[in-house]
């Protein structure tokens, strides 16, 4: 089994969808970015990428790159899900959680873990997501970003599962 931690954070801006989640809330701004800055979909890339030590999302989608440009994060949640299955990992379990001051996102959270869930091919009680303010303090406290944290467990398949070369006795 191996664990994975993944933390991002995006800015608050004007004239920006505020996407979490996959999900689309209605709100006077949205997160800035080079994606569609779903910043809490990011930290669960990371957590899963970092699970398996496959660098991050930088690496894989680069920022430079203009095809990541207005990216749906939940797209690339589904290469993520792909390079892991690639490398022998399946998903045990996530955890995330929101750190923003406003707005309440408590009612779409289900459907933050359904988005999330259903790109990794688990189910979706595999899948938590919580949500926090920093009670004015801070960054996010002061409505300027949100952030976002998430760890996860990977269980690895079996050897002969994987590719990998099995140690063999010689008589
Ligand atoms: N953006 C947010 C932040 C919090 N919640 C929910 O409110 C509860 C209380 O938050 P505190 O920061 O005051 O502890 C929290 O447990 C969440 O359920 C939310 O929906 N959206
Ligand atoms: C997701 C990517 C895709 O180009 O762009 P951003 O939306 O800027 O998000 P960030 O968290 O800065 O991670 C970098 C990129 O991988």
């Amino acid at each position: 089994m191996r664990i994975g931690h993944g933390y991002d954070v995006h800015a608050l801006a004007p004239e920006r969808a505020l996407i979490l989640g996959g999900v689309q809330i209605e709100y006077e701004q949205g997160l800035a970015g080079h994606s569609d800055a779903d910043v809490l979909t990011h930290a669960v890339m990371d957590s899963l990428l970092g699970a398996a030590a496959l660098g991050d999302i930088g690496t894989h989608f680069p920022d430079t790159d203009d095809r990541y440009r207005g990216a749906s994060s939940l797209a690339l949640l589904r290469q993520v899900a792909k390079l892991l299955t690639e490398a022998g990992y399946e998903v045990q379990n996530i955890d995330c959680t929101l750190i923003a001051q406003a707005p309440k996102v408590a009612p779409y959270i289900p459907a933050m873990r359904q988005n999330i869930a259903r790109c990794l091919g688990i189910a979706v009680d595999r899948v938590g997501v919580k949500a926090t303010t920093e009670e004015r303090l801070g960054f996010t406290g002061r409505g300027e970003g949100m952030s976002a944290h998430s760890v996860c467990l990977l269980n690895e398949r079996s050897p002969g599962q994987r590719g990998e070369v099995t140690p063999c006795s010689r008589s």
